[in-house]
Parts: C-alpha cells; sequence; structure tokens
C-alpha cells in the first residue's frame, strides 16, 4: 500500500509541472485521495463486502469529486489530475502509467449486469480533460484520447483519439486531405472540425471522398500499367483491352 503511494507520489511530480512538492502532492491532490479511497474500496469488493466498497467509494466521491466504482481495476502510477467529475464505471480497467484529466467519463451502454460495459486502458494512456470513452472495448498502451472526444470504440495502441464521434488521426490521410482541399480551393481546416455542424459534416464527408477516390484511381492506373496498358496521351480500346478484367484490378 505505501510503496503504491510512494509510485504514484512520484508519477504526480513528474507529470504535473504544477506540483512543487511530494508535501504538497500528499496533501493536495483529490487524484491521490482518491486511489488510497479505491484501494480500500476495493479491497472489500473483492472480498464480497459490497456494501462497504460501494460506502468507502461514496465516501471518495464525497470528498474529491471523482466516483470510481469499487469494481474497478486500477493500475499503478495512475494520476487523475484535478479529479472533479472523474466516473470510472464497475468493469472499467486502467493501465499502469495512465493519466486522467478532470471530467472523463469511463462509461457503459449496456444495460446488462455481469457484461463487460466499460472500456479497459492500456498502459500510459492519456484521457483529456471532458472525454467520454463508453464501452467495453480497448484503448491500446500509450493512446491519447483529446479532451472533449466521445470515443465509442476500439482505439489502437500509440494512436490519438479526438473529436465527437472520435476518429484516430492519422498524419497521412490528413495532410492528403489538406492538399485536396487546396486544389479544390478552401482550406479543409479553415472549416471547422465540429462534427455536430451539419455543414462541416457534409464538406468534411466530401473531402474524404474525393481523397480516397484520388487513391483509388491511382492504385487503378498502377494496376492498368502494369497489366502493360498504357496511359499517357490518348487512351485507346484495342484487342488486347478486357474489361471484364478492370473488376479484378480495382479494391
Ligand atoms: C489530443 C491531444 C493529446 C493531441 O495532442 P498532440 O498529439 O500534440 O496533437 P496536436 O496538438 O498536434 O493536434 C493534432 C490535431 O488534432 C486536433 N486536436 C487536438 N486536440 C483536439 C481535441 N481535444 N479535440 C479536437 N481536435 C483536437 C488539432 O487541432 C490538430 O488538428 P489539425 O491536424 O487539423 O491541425 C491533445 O490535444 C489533448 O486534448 N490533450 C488533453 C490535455 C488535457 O485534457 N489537458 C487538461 C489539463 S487541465
Ligand atoms: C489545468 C491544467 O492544465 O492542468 C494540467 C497540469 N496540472 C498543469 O498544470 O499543467
Amino acid at each position: 500500500m505505501f510503496e503504491h503511494l510512494r509510485e504514484d507520489l512520484a508519477s504526480v511530480r513528474e507529470r504535473d509541472p504544477a506540483a512543487r512538492s511530494t508535501w504538497e502532492v500528499l496533501t493536495c491532490y483529490p487524484g491521490i485521495h482518491a486511489l488510497i479511497l479505491h484501494r480500500l474500496a476495493h479491497a472489500a469488493w473483492k472480498r464480497g463486502f459490497y456494501w462497504v466498497g460501494r460506502f468507502v467509494s461514496h465516501l471518495g466521491r464525497f470528498l474529491t469529486g471523482i466516483e470510481i466504482h469499487p469494481g474497478a481495476r486500477i493500475g499503478r502510477r495512475v494520476f487523475i489530475d484535478h479529479g472533479m467529475g472523474v466516473v470510472i464505471g464497475e468493469t472499467a480497467e486502467i493501465g499502469d502509467d495512465c493519466t486522467i484529466y478532470q471530467a472523463v467519463t469511463l462509461g457503459g451502454t449496456s444495460l446488462y449486469r455481469g457484461e463487460k460495459r466499460h472500456p479497459t486502458l492500456g498502459k500510459g494512456v492519456v484521457v483529456g480533460a471532458g472525454a467520454k470513452v463508453l464501452g467495453g472495448f480497448t484503448v491500446g498502451d500509450g493512446a491519447k484520447i483529446g479532451s472533449n472526444a466521445v470515443v465509442v470504440k476500439p482505439v489502437p495502441a500509440g494512436a490519438t483519439a479526438v473529436g465527437n464521434p472520435a476518429r484516430v488521426l492519422d498524419p497521412e490521410r490528413d495532410s492528403a486531405r489538406e492538399q485536396k482541399a487546396e486544389q479544390i480551393g478552401f482550406s479543409a481546416y479553415g472549416v471547422t472540425r465540429d462534427m455536430d455542424d451539419p455543414v462541416s459534416k457534409a464538406l468534411h464527408g466530401l473531402l474524404d471522398h474525393a481523397v480516397e477516390t484520388d487513391r483509388r484511381f491511382e492504385v487503378l492506373v498502377k494496376r492498368l500499367e502494369a497489366a502493360g496498358f498504357k496511359l499517357d496521351g490518348e487512351v485507346e480500346a484495342t484487342d488486347a483491352f478486357d474489361p471484364s478484367r478492370l473488376s479484378k484490378m480495382v479494391d
């Protein structure tokens, strides 16, 4: 217990530039207090003292503003910064070295007791302020969830997911979209990324479609050339051209 606490204090000092001393972290960090109480609540829960677990968890919520169900499994050196409004559900699992900011929900969407309803965070995951991760899927090791994201699908290890509904950032695809937007005369990022805005949704949908169409054309041209078709200049139908072969060339 004390070994875990020592590690928790050290990890806060490493990960929070606002922390000035270990004494300050021990006395003024609700995330630390919530974890101490959660360890007691979880120990009671595992031994079948469900009400005691719930009550200790409720005390923790009252004192810190952080609600952790006593059934949740939390790894080592997890840092809940600020903490107010954090809710962690019964079947949630949090890997070692995760960082969770205020108002994060690790929630469920299923109503079936006994099911894995809440997410599993791998090791070293960062969940930004106000993000909601909803469902019994996994967020891979080292992934980052942007503040205010609403994540409803698994996130691969090392990926960054942002927005509502959250999408995984793909630097290659994003730069292709940016180039396409320039070609067709508007700035992709001049248009809001607010996916609740129907105009933004439509424009970004068109951009995605254009980028994907370009990609498919490129693949098609490469395969036609590899199959011996000459595509520069005028394309002429010849005896060698067999349209039925085309379907096999496109993804
Ligand atoms: C998601 C996050 C981890 C990304 O950080 P990063 O890897 O440095 O990424 P960048 O800042 O380069 O942003 C990459 C892209 O995602 C966008 N983005 C970043 N955070 C976003 C968010 N929360 N919501 C929507 N889009 C976001 C950026 O605008 C940028 O888009 P662009 O490629 O169109 O310019 C970070 O922005 C974040 O939200 N961290 C949480 C921090 C937090 O909650 N702090 C609270 C302290 S109290
Ligand atoms: C409010 C906020 O950004 O908190 C993050 C971290 N504690 C820091 O002070 O940088």
